[in-house]
């Protein structure tokens, strides 16, 4: 069932989750106008402020994402892309951030994972939040525009400490080989769109083994699927973003836990907290493709809301086809993945309340 879009259903849900709202629920916590509260670290309706982010929503200094898995749950049958024009889109979309934010890669490195396969860890800094948000790179050929362009006195060893150099490093090695990078570059704008997963930080469901969702494995998947050849060719890019439980922060995700626990599903839980239920903005996510060489690709989600957001305010990227994101558990047949009774609410409640286009058959 298709869901109403997003920018109506929070104020829709509000009534309906407050009017039953149960009697060891605070009325405090309802809401006190249709608008947003102003004192609130977020607002429905408006973009996403600039300015350093409350001290409630900064993530712990470092949550490394999940190794991938090393198993391969079914090669015959990889998800298939199902072409998208989200320019045609006659429903209204989420909310999009005005302009691109401005990024920088800092700083990579090659990252030998446990599964064989190996991959370069991008870190990114921007002007608008402090938080590190990471592109997980697949193959070679994708470079960053900021992180090879030249810094003003660095030395050849600095570009190299700093990852950006081509080839691979070895004892000895003095030149990061500049001209190479130029070449590089124009190689990767031939090339067809490449795989692209937007992932949201999960500490729960990534590192203390939480079955209450299955971000973990969807990350584990995510990399496996970038590693399998036919997307190995075009290369792949997983960008980690820094905001954890939907935007909301770790400690505000555990109340909704909580929430859970006493009756409520995640879309609830999150309004009870006088959040939206989706806090999260994608134009981080955008200006890193783009920093990236990446103008267009194809997204593996079921969401709909970040399928047009991933594209930024003017389509500066564009998303060609979108790949679905089948949960391990049921494309194992429950020998892989998540199961629970929680992950099963919360798939339920990703498809009846998000519109997120996957159904039980997959
Ligand atoms: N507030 C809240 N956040 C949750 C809950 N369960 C998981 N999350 C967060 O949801 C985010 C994971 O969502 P994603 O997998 O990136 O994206 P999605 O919207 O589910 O869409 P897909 O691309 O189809 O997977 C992470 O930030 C998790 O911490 C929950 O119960 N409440």
């Amino acid at each position: 069932m298709q869901s109403p879009p997003s920018s109506e259903r929070p104020e829709r849900a509000l009534k309906s989750v407050f009017t039953s709202l149960p009697s060891h629920i605070s009325p405090a916590l309802a809401p006190q106008s249709d608008n947003a509260d102003p004192e609130s670290d977020f607002n429905l309706h408006e973009p996403e402020p600039r300015r350093q982010p409350p001290a409630s929503l900064i993530s712990p200094a470092f949550t490394p994402p999940a190794t991938p898995g090393n198993a391969t749950p079914n090669p015959n049958r990889e998800p298939r892309g199902i072409p998208v024009d989200t320019s045609k889109s006659t429903e209204q979309g989420p909310q999009l951030v005005e302009t691109l934010p401005e990024v920088f890669c800092a700083v990579r490195a090659r990252i030998p994972t446990v599964t064989g396969s190996e991959m370069f860890l991008h870190l990114y800094q921007n002007n608008v939040d402090n938080k590190e948000h990471l592109a997980i790179v697949f193959g070679s050929a994708i470079r960053s525009k900021s992180l090879d362009a030249p810094r003003p006195g660095e030395t050849e060893m600095d570009r190299m400490i700093r990852g950006a150099y081509v080839g691979r490093l070895h004892p000895g090695r003095t030149n990061s080989r500049i001209e190479e990078i130029k070449q590089d570059a124009g190689v990767q704008s031939a090339q067809a769109a490449p795989l692209v997963r937007i992932h949201s930080e999960c500490y729960t469901g990534e590192t203390v083994w939480s079955s209450r969702c299955d971000c973990g494995s969807q990350l584990d998947e995510a990399a496996r699927l970038m590693s399998v050849p036919s997307n190995a060719r075009t290369g792949g890019v997983i960008i980690y973003l820094r905001q954890e439980g939907r935007g909301i922060g770790l400690g505000e995700k555990l109340k909704a836990y909580n929430l859970q626990d006493l009756g409520n599903d995640t879309y609830e839980a999150n309004l009870l907290l006088r959040h939206p239920a989706d806090a999260r903005s994608y134009g981080l996510a955008t200006a890193m493709l783009l920093d990236l060489g990446v103008d267009s690709c194809r997204l593996l989600t079921n969401n709909p809301d970040k399928l047009r957001a991933v594209e930024g305010p003017n389509r500066e990227v564009v998303v060609t086809e979108r790949v679905p994101m089948i949960p391990l558990a049921w494309k194992t047949g429950g020998k892989q993945g998540v199961r629970s009774e929680e992950v099963e609410k919360y798939l339920s409640t990703k498809i009846e309340k998000f519109g997120h286009l996957l159904s039980r058959g997959e």
